[in-house]
């Protein structure tokens, strides 16, 4: 059985999403504390599986993601997007006007930033995820805390729901990333076919230089589906850019990426893999 590393507890949104990516295909979830946790767990072992979050529809970005997976041995094998709805959830019986601190993930919390503008009673406090707060709460027995969680989670932890869909917009959306080892990625990949690719490089300071390799990309017929600028470290005011691009045509990608990396430096492949469309 394939093994999933994922970010939180069980029930978390992550779990959600590996379930989401097998369908039918029995899986084992393997909790972690934290991203560099999970991305340490699949460095170690390789033929452990991740699943992880790469952007939100209201939130943005996971910026550290993008670093970590940079850094790692590990490749995009596929992706997949989940609807994301958070309910707020308490020990039973407890009431909306007796809580006075919410928990989540920080990423749950700005996507929930308008119901908590309307209740300033309730002190947002971090956790390391949606489950997790709920399973806090149920073990603790926290009375005036309540999680912003998905309905799954408050389940699981026996929390009653006091409100559901207080994300700020309903067209709330994250996008997840299979992750392989690079090692290991074949043996995963099966005969999906990729349409799809992330790319990381980094540009010298000069007229016109994203510009070029936008142009090459057009002229190649490839899609640009995200690009994502983030400083580098140590290098003040240079950036890395990370960009998602999708094609019909294999050939012609394989092409325009030949064509692009004499342009950039620390040029990589994060990943060729099938996008999700459903
Ligand atoms: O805490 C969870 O349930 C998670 O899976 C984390 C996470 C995230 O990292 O973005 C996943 C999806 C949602 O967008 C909110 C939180």
């Amino acid at each position: 059985m394939k093994q999933v590393t994922i970010q939180g507890e069980p029930g978390c949104f992550h779990e959600e999403a590996a379930r989401r990516y097998f369908g039918d295909e029995p899986i084992e979830i393997v909790p972690c504390r934290t991203f560099e946790a999970q991305f340490e767990r699949m460095r170690h072992e390789g033929s452990l599986l991740g699943i992880v979050a790469i952007e939100n529809t209201i939130a943005g970005s996971l910026l550290q993601n993008h670093e970590l997976l940079r850094r790692s041995e590990s490749q995009i094998i596929g992706e997949c997007k989940l609807r994301i709805s958070h309910v707020l959830a308490a020990l039973p019986g407890q009431r909306l006007d007796e809580l006075s601190e919410v928990n989540s993930h920080p990423i749950a919390l700005m996507q929930c930033g308008e119901f908590l503008k309307a209740h300033p009673q309730l002190k947002a406090v971090e956790r390391d995820d949606t489950a997790g707060s709920a399973a806090e709460i149920a073990e603790r027995r926290l009375t005036g805390h309540a999680a912003i969680c998905g309905r799954l989670a408050a389940e699981r932890y026996g929390l009653e729901i006091l409100e559901e869909g207080i994300e700020t917009n309903k067209r709330n959306f994250t996008r997840f990333l299979l992750l392989a080892d690079r090692y290991h990625a074949d043996r995963h990949t099966g005969s999906a076919r990729a349409d799809k690719a992330s790319l990381v490089f980094s540009l010298p300071h000069t007229q016109g230089s994203l510009s070029k390799v936008l142009t090459i990309l057009s002229f190649y017929d490839i899609n640009l589906t995200k690009i994502q600028s983030m400083p580098i470290i140590g290098c003040e005011w240079e950036y890395r850019f990370y960009v998602d691009v999708s094609f019909a045509d294999y050939t012609r990608y394989r092409q325009s990426i030949d064509a692009i990396t004499p342009l950039t430096k620390d040029f990589k492949i994060l990943g060729e893999y099938a996008a999700f469309n459903e």
